[in-house]
């Protein structure tokens, strides 16, 4: 290093800038990007002035990419000579920044002294983690271990162990409680039944479909067509790869034996070596396989989503099911959606089906929270489809403390929890139906809001806490999704309720009803409908409507509201037409006045 160089520019720098040199370095990094410098410089430079203030200071002064780069530098150790950084420093003020000012950016965002954040997530961040691996407490997450479904699982695997053996399995029906497990231990039987297969190289495969999602005839035979026409595409492919390698071997020994042939008399018999041992006699037969089964992938034609006939959808499955031999097991979850939204006749056609297959066999695995579905069933539906059937009981506080603490032990640090957290947790969702879905939001929300409120574990209030949040956001969620004449009904019964009116009946919720529609310009249904939308939303458990006798009155209902009032009228008020009712207060005055 040039000592007298480094001399030099300390002298300048001073002259520019007086005894401090800080903002010298600063300015510098905003304009030229850095020469080559010795660590010895760069040392000088930072002994002089913080980097800190340099690189918010780069980024800031002017909003050029040189100047990003620039400010780069700065981190890398590299600052550019004192020369350098008081031409600079004359740049950068003619370019108008108000040095005055320096931590303001160009949007007015105040940052912070010693960073370029404002600590937003610091605080967040402060304390210590509860979780350990929160997304086992999600509904995604699949268990390796389902305690307490041991019978349900032997079950299904006694009687799919058929389709390993390239028999038909019995159809399946699965019936339980939401909650209770039976998609998790269906799907945990269907990954063991596929991973068996490949072990004995037996060809079965399980497709999943949920019919909450896929609910119509078309879709469902589309979904089924496409996921076997695109397994047939890439069997087909592997096929084409192995016979065209076999073809180019094949040619190979055509060439060595074309060589050979001055010497050996009796001359070439065809990629004779290559074909040993294939299906194969001649190059002629291998061609013919390459070219049939080029146009089997060519005819492979994907169901569009919409459009085409039925019958077609239902030919085109069919052919592609029935490529080549295998034992299908088809999982369609919450069938009762699909027999509700478009009848029978998809499970009519599918279990029919093996009567008409030649090379494949198909077997329903169907799941239900419906215990009654199979009464809308076509009779020869219901036999088939009902050959096996398994009941998912639902859980009690003492398996669901099982399942919890399986999971808590993976989702949470050691020690996050106090010993009541699981069992109330359990006790809770118990109360319910035995819902273990409910347990796992119980808890995982129990931790969030514990973490929410910087707390360092998980005690008795945040599951308090919990149930109560998980409460109104399902009353929110049913109120927010009912129909409109059914909300103009429940904002009839608030109305009533906000001023006092105790043991509501039928009568005093009708009048109130009439005015509401009459206001918002909606159609008036006859009493005895709304009575019938009472009862609904008291089934939903918004209102709870008990039958009174009257004595020769007759009888009438009384009703009151299970669900907060605010919340309640809030979420109805944000719909579009009910919001238009301009002050309700006057409706409930006028009924009283007549
Ligand atoms: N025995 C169990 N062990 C561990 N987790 C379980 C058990 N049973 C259920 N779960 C968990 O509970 C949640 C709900 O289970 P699942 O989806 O299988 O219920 P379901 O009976 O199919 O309900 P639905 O009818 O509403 O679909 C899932 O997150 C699942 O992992």
């Amino acid at each position: 290093m040039d000592e007298g160089e480094h001399t030099s520019q300390t002298d300048e720098s001073e002259d520019s800038d007086g005894s401090d040199s800080n903002p010298s370095v600063a300015d510098g990094n905003t304009s030229e990007p850095a020469s080559a410098e010795t660590p010895s410089e760069s040392d000088d430079s930072l002994d002089e002035g913080s980097t800190e203030d340099s690189t918010s200071d780069g980024l800031t002064d002017t909003d050029t990419l040189a100047d990003a780069d620039v400010s780069d530098s700065s981190h890398s150790g590299t600052v550019e000579p004192a020369s350098d950084r008081i031409d600079s420093n004359v740049d950068v003020g003619s370019g108008g920044r108000d040095r005055s000012s320096p931590d303001v950016d160009f949007d007015g965002v105040v940052l912070d002294d010693d960073g370029d954040n404002q600590g937003l997530f610091d605080d967040l961040l402060s304390g210590e983690p509860i979780f350990e691996n929160k997304e086992v407490l999600r509904p995604s997450y699949t268990p390796h271990e389902l305690p307490h479904r041991n019978d349900q699982i032997n079950r299904m695997a006694t009687i799919l162990v058929s389709a390993l053996r390239g028999e038909t399995p019995s159809n399946i029906l699965i019936y339980g409680k939401t909650g209770t497990g039976k998609t998790a231990s269906a799907k945990f039987v269907s990954q063991e039944l596929e991973s068996t297969s490949q072990k004995y190289d037996v060809p079965c495969e399980v497709e999943y479909i949920n019919c909450e999602v896929t609910d119509t005839q078309y879709r469902v035979l589309a979904q089924l067509a496409n996921t076997f026409i695109e397994k047939n595409q890439q069997v087909i492919a592997e096929q084409l790869d192995q016979l065209r390698n076999l073809r180019s071997a094949a040619d190979d020994d055509l060439e060595t034996s074309a060589d050979d042939r001055t010497v050996d008399d009796d001359g070439p018999i065809e990629g004779r070596d290559a074909l040993a041992d294939t299906e194969f006699e001649t190059l002629d037969d291998l061609d013919e396989r390459i070219e049939e089964l080029e146009a089997d992938a060519e005819e492979m034609e994907e169901v569009p989503m919409t459009g085409w006939p039925t019958d077609r959808v239902y030919t085109t499955f069919f052919e592609a099911v029935d490529y080549h031999e295998r034992v299908v097991v088809i999982m369609l979850d919450e069938i009762d959606k699909l027999v509700e939204k478009s009848g029978d006749d998809t499970l009519y056609n599918l279990s029919r089906m093996n009567s008409e297959l030649n090379r494949s066999r198909i077997s329903i695995m169907g799941i239900s929270n419906d215990l009654k579905f199979t009464d809308f069933l076509d009779p020869r539906v219901k036999s088939s489809l009902g050959e096996e059937e398994i009941v998912f009981p639902p859980y009690d506080a003492n398996q669901l403390r099982d399942i919890l603490q399986h999971r808590a032990d993976i989702a949470f640090k050691q020690d996050a929890l106090t010993d009541d957290v699981i069992p109330l947790c359990a006790a809770f969702a118990a109360q319910e139906h035995g819902d273990a879905r409910r347990a796992l939001d119980l808890l995982r929300t129990a931790g969030e809001l514990a973490e929410r409120s910087q707390a360092e574990i998980v005690a008795e209030k945040h599951v308090r806490q919990a149930q109560d949040k998980i409460e109104l956001d399902r009353v929110v969620e049913v109120v927010r999704t009912l129909p409109t004449q059914s909300k103009i009904v429940l904002f009839a019964v608030i109305l009533l309720e906000k001023n006092g009116v105790h043991n509501i009946n039928t009568g005093e919720v009708f009048n109130i009803y009439k005015r509401l529609c009459e206001e918002i310009d909606a159609d008036v249904l006859t009493q005895r409908r709304v009575t019938d939308l009472i009862s609904e939303l008291d089934m939903l458990g918004i209102v709870n409507a008990v039958v009174v006798s009257k004595g020769r009155y007759g009888r009438t209902k009384e009703m009151g509201l299970s669900v907060p009032v605010e919340e309640t009228e809030a979420v109805l008020l944000s719909d579009s037409r009910l919001g238009d009712i301009e002050n309700a207060q006057p409706f409930v005055q006028a009924r009283f006045d007549n």
